[in-house]
């Protein structure tokens, strides 16, 4: 374990965005207690957004972390990310009108990363914009798309494409809330801790290695170390830049190719993480081929890949344009230039967009499919 860990079970951090700023709370058993809530609600009014699969779990709880005399409402949706689409949002408005809900109610967001992007995009346009609180109970949630305010909904033609940048008032990662996630969400939510390393931070990415076998075992001490870190590495690339003008793009590494495979399997066949680390290795296979990083560094990144028990392979009845046709779509393309986040070493990404075509196109017709 390094110097640095925490001693203590529970860490804060900040997102420092002037009057946008607002903390991460990190540790076990945060769940039910008040303490960790209240100071973050706006008004009398609080609408509770969770999905058939956490609802069991984790919403009682929640709700005794609620001052009784607030007026609370609860939505269940549907589990997936099928779900994350307009249509799911629309619900939540629905919902909110119904109660009667003013500018002065907060969103709680209790689930994962569908449920966290789809609330904040309901709570940056109801009424012009109403606070929300992200409360995620996966690891992927918890150590990305948490934190950093990318809201929105799936097209069926690329994932995140309507959304906004909207911002929570904090976020409240109860670790134990790990205990009841299915090993594939775990690995899932692994590849984009894995990914932090891999733009930013090598030393972590060697921590990462040793302690894969505890972080999948769910061992405490690593995983609270793991969430700290990754938030951590998250919270200042935002505070630099929060609406993606620059470097805030490489936490994209391997969702260009990865989104693409998400849409084109049909949302949810592919849990996220599972394409992102598959593109993430695909990104750093074509930086090895621009003879930027060695044959050595591309099995490093496939052996943590695996070690987390996430494919390394791509669908087999994906063709080269099936992926070009996605990746002409991707949000950080500017103008008819497809941009790539690719890694100049292993912990130090950069954004390209002069890849020679046929480079990509022989990277994406030859890397194994299965
Ligand atoms: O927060 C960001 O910025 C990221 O790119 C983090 C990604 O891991 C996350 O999946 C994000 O939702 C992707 O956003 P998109 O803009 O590529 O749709």
């Amino acid at each position: 374990m390094s110097k640095s860990e925490p001693s203590s079970s529970r860490r804060s951090l900040q997102v420092a965005l002037d009057e946008r700023s607002y903390p991460i709370h990190i540790g076990p058993r945060l769940l039910g207690d008040p303490a960790w809530l209240t100071p973050y609600l706006a008004g009398q009014q609080v609408m509770v957004v969770t999905n058939e699969t956490v609802a069991p779990h984790y919403l009682a709880r929640l709700r005794e972390g609620l001052p009784a005399e607030l007026t609370v409402r609860e939505l269940i949706l549907p589990d997936g990310e099928s779900t994350k689409t307009f249509a799911s949002v629309a619900r939540i408005w629905d919902a909110l009108l119904e109660a009667g809900f003013n500018r002065r109610c907060t969103l709680i967001a209790l689930g994962g990363g569908v449920i966290g992007d789809m609330v904040g995009f309901a709570a940056a346009c109801y009424q012009r914009g109403v606070g929300f609180i992200q409360v995620p109970t996966t690891l992927l949630s918890q150590v990305d798309s948490s934190v950093g305010g990318k809201t929105g909904v799936n097209h069926p033609r690329g994932k995140n494409m309507i959304g906004a940048f909207w911002q929570p008032r904090a976020v409240l990662v109860d670790t134990d809330t790990l205990l009841t996630l299915p090993e594939r969400e775990l690995s899932a939510g692994l590849a984009e801790v894995i990914k932090y390393g891999l733009i930013r931070d090598a030393e972590f990415l060697a921590w990462l290695e040793d302690e894969m076998s505890a972080l999948r075992a769910l061992e405490p001490q690593a995983l609270a170390w793991a969430i700290e870190r990754s938030c951590q590495l998250k919270a200042d690339i935002v505070a630099e830049d929060e609406t993606e003008q620059g470097v805030r793009a490489l936490l994209n590494l391997g969702h260009t190719f990865g989104h693409a495979i998400e849409a084109h399997q049909g949302y949810g066949n592919w849990l996220h993480g599972e394409a992102v680390g598959v593109g993430m290795l695909m990104a750093v296979e074509l930086s090895q081929r621009l003879g930027w990083l060695s044959r050595a560094d591309v099995e490093r990144t496939a052996a943590i890949i695996a070690a987390a028990g996430l494919p390394l392979t791509a669908p087999a009845d994906m063709e080269v344009d099936d992926f070009l046709d996605r990746m002409r779509l991707d949000k950080k393309n500017v103008d008819a230039r497809l941009r790539l986040v690719l890694l100049e070493a292993l912990g130090r990404a950069v954004i390209h967009d002069e890849t020679p075509q046929p480079l990509l196109e022989e990277l994406l017709a030859t890397f194994p499919r299965r």
